[in-house]
């Protein structure tokens, strides 16, 4: 055997940067190591029965994955999972309609749930125009208003900047709840929207004109992704018959078969520091095991607590702990009857910040950060006594609703699900009631739930964030040449994407040729 190589974490990161390395050095060793017993991080789609209705898939984490993702495409072809996609069409209102629940705070004549125009007749009968019309057209005449020296910013600055403070408030804190369940007052725009910063870095100030400019094209790189482009190329989003856990069990039974990777799960790392040539990593069972070098697909401030104690005060290491996270409780609920008699045919909606902002303790309104229809996106996941799975008449609605990010979240209830004759408890009651007004109709009694509380999930990222992870960059290589690369969520983008790219570079990455 070569070379050693050891993957901290067994995350959608650590997965994708272990397939990867066993396919590219198969002369190797790669030991992927997890300290709890499943892999697969967030990712958690579990199946429950309905009796005498059929099944439900209901999903913990990320739940459809975007077409445009060039490395998952490529893992599905690697890993043979095309029969198992589900695609959503662009042509669906999954796809299509998009909500906005615009709290009474912000006033009478917009308040309540409202479509997001996706065409000009939508332009013309949503109350949403009078922010968005103006915002857009100022934007595209407005002088350039960043201050010279001004190298990144908060979204909510940046939009409030380019496109006034009704849609950074309304639309842009909406948009941070979907993705980062966070502050749009706290995210950095260049990490988040790389592209609309860069646009109007072209544009003299402005993201409209930039987006006239040509823009610097990346470095291409090449994806082995057979036919899976071809299939997707109609589809808006998509996930797997059995969930998104298709893809990271997939990638999990692949390892277990390669004769050159072993997995060790239930195994803290509780130390890593080089040792001669290259690198030994002690586990908190006490046992050591030294390897060529090492990728850490760890969360930031676990592999900051396990760095030798003379890096960890010092400046680019401690950046590892720059960016707070947030948590979030994913509830699933699942009600009787068809969607058509729960809520409008669509993606689900967003809820902007509060205009007078986020409270600063736990009351009796959750803060519910937005609800998704997974009814109209993938209902083909669930098996249905009928058959039926339309929105006027397949036999159950499934939903999620998403609690927390930068509310503050209350304990949780004694117990987590429906399963059992236990009362609904007052949380879920509380849930209940904010949804049934959220609808604007009464809720039935529902068939089934459950809360899933995800602590720590997604990365806040702070502005400055790539500078600092660039400064990150040359400690790493200065202190560990290329014996330690540090990928994940933590330290490139959040997306399931970004996760499975990062893993994949991992395997190209300094020093593993
Ligand atoms: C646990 C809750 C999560 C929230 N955001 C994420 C998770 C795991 C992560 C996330 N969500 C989205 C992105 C953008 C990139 C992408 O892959 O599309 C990321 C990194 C977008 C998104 N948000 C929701 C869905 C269904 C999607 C993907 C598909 C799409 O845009 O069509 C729903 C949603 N997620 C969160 C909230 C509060 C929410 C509410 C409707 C938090």
């Amino acid at each position: 055997m070569g070379r050693h190589i050891a993957v901290l974490g067994g995350g959608l990161t650590g997965l994708s940067a272990a397939f990867h390395l066993s396919r590219r050095l198969p002369a190797s060793r790669v030991t992927l190591i997890e300290r709890q017993k499943e892999l697969g991080g967030w990712v958690r789609s579990t199946r429950v029965e309905l009796p005498g209705k059929g099944t439900v898939l209901l999903e913990g984490g990320p739940r459809t994955l975007r077409p445009n993702a060039q490395s998952v495409l490529e893992l599905i072809h690697l890993l043979g999972l095309e029969s198992q996609v589900i695609t959503v069409p662009k042509t669906s209102p999954a796809a299509k309609a998009r909500f906005l629940y615009i709290p009474e705070a912000y006033g009478a004549s917009i308040a309540g749930l409202q479509r997001i125009p996706s065409d000009v007749w939508g332009l013309l009968r949503s109350p949403l125009t009078r922010i968005l019309v103006p915002a857009v057209l100022q934007e595209a005449v407005k002088f350039n208003n960043k201050p010279s020296a001004l190298r990144d910013e908060s979204v909510d600055s940046f939009l409030r900047r380019r496109l006034g403070g009704d849609f950074a408030q309304i639309f842009g804190s909406a948009l941070i709840h979907g993705i980062y369940a966070s502050d749009s007052r706290q995210i950095g725009i260049r990490s988040a929207f790389p592209t609309m910063w860069d646009a109007a870095e072209r544009g003299w100030g402005s993201m409209i004109r930039g987006s006239f400019l040509p823009s610097k094209k990346g470095l291409q790189q090449d994806y082995d992704a057979g036919d899976v482009a071809q299939l997707m190329s109609q589809a808006s989003v998509f996930s797997f018959q059995g969930g998104l856990q298709s893809l990271t069990d997939a990638m999990e039974h692949y390892l277990a078969k390669q004769s050159n990777v072993e997995i060790l799960r239930n195994s803290a790392v509780s130390e890593v520091a080089p040792n001669g040539p290259g690198m030994e990593i002690t586990l908190s069972s006490g046992s050591s095991i030294r390897t060529s070098s090492v990728v850490s697909a760890l969360p930031t401030p676990h592999l900051h607590a396990v760095l030798p104690t003379s890096l960890r005060t010092t400046k680019p290491f401690s950046s590892l702990l720059a960016n707070p996270t947030s948590s979030v409780h994913v509830v699933n609920i699942v009600f009787p009857g068809p969607p058509s008699t729960i809520h409008p045919a669509g993606f689900g909606y967003l809820i902007p910040r509060p205009p007078q902002g986020y409270p600063s303790s736990v009351n009796e309104e959750p803060g519910i950060l937005g609800t998704v229809f997974d009814a109209c996106s993938v209902p083909q996941q669930d098996t249905n006594a009928t058959g039926k799975h339309d929105y006027d008449d397949a036999q159950f609605t499934k939903l999620t609703v998403m609690v927390g990010g930068p509310y503050p979240l209350p304990p949780l209830p004694p117990h987590l699900s429906s399963d059992g004759s236990a009362p609904l408890p007052k949380y879920m009651q509380n849930i209940l009631s904010q949804l049934s007004k959220h609808l604007s109709r009464p809720l039935p009694t529902p068939l089934y739930w459950r809360i899933k509380p995800n602590h720590d999930c997604i990365p806040t990222v702070l502005p400055g964030h790539q500078e600092r992870m660039a400064e990150l960059r040359g400690a790493l290589s200065k202190e560990f040449g290329d014996r330690l690369q540090v990928v994940g969520a933590g330290v490139g983008g959040v997306s399931v994407g970004d996760c499975v790219e990062a893993g994949r570079r991992a395997a190209l990455g300094p020093g593993l040729d």
